[in-house]
Formats: C-alpha cells, structure tokens, sequence
C-alpha cells in the first residue's frame, strides 16, 4: 500500500436553538482535524489495535489515547468490526487537533463519533453514504441534532423514525454492547451487527448569511448526561405546544433575505430544556431575558447551545459588545467566559488529501 495521508474536518455544532430540542441543529466553522497517515514500515504493535494517537488542542489533558478507550477511535472500532475488521491497518497514525471545548453544548462528542464513522469509512473504503454513516452514529449518542449538523453541515432538522419491531430493538442495544464504557472492563462480546437502515431522517433549511453565531462559553464543563438528567419525564400540553408554534416559525423566520429580529427573537424562546436546566447554569435566566431586540436591536434570538452551558446568540452586528454584555452577567456568577464568533459550517464533514 505505501505511504497514505489524508486530513477529515468536523464542524462543531449548536443543538437545540431554543424551541427544537434533540431536531434542530447548526453546523459551525470550528473543526475537529484528524490527519491519517498510515505507513505499514512503522511499527504501531504498541497499541492492540496498531493505531497510534497523538492529539492536541481541548482536553488535551485527559482524553485518553488508547485506542481502545478514545471516542474517535473506539467508533471506528465499532464500524469496523460490523463489516469484519477487528483492527485499524498497520502503521495508522492519528494527529488530532481539536478546537472545539469538551461537554460545553457546542457538540464535542458528536464531531468525535461523525470523525470516527468517516475515519472506519476511510479505512475500510466502505463507500458509505453520509445517511447510512448517521446510522451508525446514532447507535452511539442517540440523538441526531448535533450529529447531524455535523456530518451535513448548515442548519439541519432531523427525526427519527419508528422502525418495525425487531430493528427497533437493534437500535436499542446496550451501549456496551458498542463501546468500551469508562470504569468497566471492556467486553469481549461487542456485538458485531451492522445498525438498521435509515433510523433517521434529515433535511437542511437554507440560511441567511448576514446571521452569525455568537458563542459565549463558560470555563465549566456540563456532561450532555447530566444536563439530560434535570429534564423531566412528561410535558404538559401548553408547553409542548408553545415549542412546536415556535418550531414551525422559526425554521423559515432563519431563512428570510429580510432578517426580521423580533420574530426570530420570539421564535427562539422554548419550554422544554432550558427552564430545567437554569440550575445547572447560574445566570442562564438573566442572560435569557436580558439579551433582546430591545436591548441590541442587531440580536435575533438567544439560546442554550445544545445541553450547555454555552450560550448561542444570534445576531448581524454588534458582536463584542453584545459577548462582553453576555460575559458580564455571568461575572456577577463569578463565572468566566471565553467567546467566539462564528459562522455557519454550510457544508459538514470534509476530506482532504495530504
Ligand atoms: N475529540 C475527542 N476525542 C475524544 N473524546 C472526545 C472528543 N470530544 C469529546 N469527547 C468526549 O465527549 C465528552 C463530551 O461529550 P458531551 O456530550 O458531554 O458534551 P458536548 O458534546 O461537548 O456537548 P453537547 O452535546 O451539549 O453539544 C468528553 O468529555 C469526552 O469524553
Ligand atoms: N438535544 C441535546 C443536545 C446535546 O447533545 C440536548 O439538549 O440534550
């Protein structure tokens, strides 16, 4: 085979944007990079499966490097071992470079699962497509919101089908049945079943390019876990219906050549997760309330990026005044904050030959 180099980009991504909890998400041009360079003269006999990983950038402190244990590699793993793989090719090097801050809402662990898909695609020239590659992300993190913004790009709306019954059930298989779980030994027994076909659905709104994404984010990490956690079971009718009135109206409102501020402002407020998560995020009420058309006429809206803390304001100008005035509220919670503004990734997962 030679000497082999390639480099795959995955956007970071923003859940949720107000009303459409685990539907709505938005590519964003900040990406995870892994270059591969696979050269069978070096010896990688070191790590079981011969994949070698050096990593930089956000967490480069405690993201494991094993590849048995690292969320890139352990869902190439998976892929893989569904089509009769056990092991990467020797002489696999990994560098990863990745910009986007862990368990922040801004869809770290999406970009790792959609990198590790598109990695064991690669590797095992599985030619699969960007619909069938979501199948197997989603028997990972079991929600397509990020993952699908990540892997198509752009502003994305996604459900899941109701599959018959026993590819239902195989769509529900144990995580460890998948993956190594953190604390336990890993299994012997993975299973080595390829996912149901098309267990969701996805489409891309267009979007207004004047529309850019403020990030403003708290040096503090909220697992998606913990935050899904303070979510209650049920909803109320009024409450359901409130997100879904505003659901319907804002997935065009975004998309409008006028950018019409106040409508996408109303549009973006939402009842189901962010009420339930404020006490997870000390200011997050304020921030939501204080932050309007009224008080920055070029804000168009203003939400949790997906399960937070991070928070994700629209807007067309005024952008660092508007960061500082969001990282001056949650000073008063003696919480720090970094910011970035970004545009929007329209086109999702990339390759590039090195
Ligand atoms: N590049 C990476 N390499 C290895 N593991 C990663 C990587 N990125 C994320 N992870 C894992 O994913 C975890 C964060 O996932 P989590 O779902 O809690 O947050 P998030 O994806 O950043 O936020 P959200 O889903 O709300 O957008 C990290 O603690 C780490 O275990
Ligand atoms: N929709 C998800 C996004 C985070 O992964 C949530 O809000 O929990």
């Amino acid at each position: 085979m030679g000497r082999v180099a390639y480099k795959l980009k995955i956007p970071a991504s923003s859940a949720n944007i107000g009303p459409g909890f685990d539907v709505l998400g938005i590519g964003l041009q900040l990406y995870l990079e892994i270059k591969v360079t696979i050269d069978e003269e070096v010896d990688t006999s070191s790590d079981e499966h011969h994949c070698i990983i050096q990593y930089e950038g956000e967490g480069q402190d405690k993201v494991p490097l094993q590849s048995n244990r690292n969320l890139v590699t352990m869902t190439a793993l998976y892929v893989l071992r569904t089509r009769g793989i056990e092991k990467f090719p020797p002489g696999t090097h990994l560098n990863i470079n990745n910009p986007i801050p862990l368990g922040r809402g801004l869809g770290s662990s999406a970009a790792a699962i959609v990198g590790g898909v598109l990695l064991a695609n690669e590797i095992g020239g599985l030619q699969m497509s960007k619909e069938r590659m979501m199948d197997y992300c989603l028997m990972i993190e079991r929600h397509p919101d990020n993952l699908a913004a990540a892997m198509l790009g752009g502003f994305v709306g996604s459900y899941l089908n109701e599959l018959p019954p026993g590819e239902d059930d195989a769509k529900n298989i144990s995580m460890e049945a998948i993956l190594p779980v953190a604390g336990k030994t890993p299994s012997e027994n993975y299973s080595r079943d390829q996912p149901p076909k098309d267990i969701g659905v996805y489409v891309k709104y267009k979007w207004n390019p004047k529309i850019k994404c403020i990030a403003v984010i708290p040096q503090f990490e909220l697992s998606t876990d913990k935050a899904r956690d303070a979510l209650p079971a049920a909803y109320s009718r009024s409450d359901i219906v409130f997100n879904l009135q505003r659901l319907a109206i804002l997935t065009t409102a975004l998309t409008q050549e006028e950018v019409d501020h106040k409508l996408i402002f109303e549009a973006m407020k939402d009842k189901l997760h962010q009420p339930y998560r404020a006490s997870l995020i000390p200011g997050l009420t304020n921030v939501l309330t204080s932050v309007t058309p009224e008080t920055f006429p070029s804000v168009c809206g203003i939400c949790l990026s997906g399960a937070g803390p991070t928070i994700l304001c629209l807007a067309t100008s005024e952008f660092e005044t508007i960061a500082k005035e969001i990282i001056s509220i949650f000073s008063k919670e003696g919480i720090v904050c970094d910011w970035n503004l970004l545009d929007v990734a329209y086109d999702g997962i990339s390759k590039e030959e090195c």
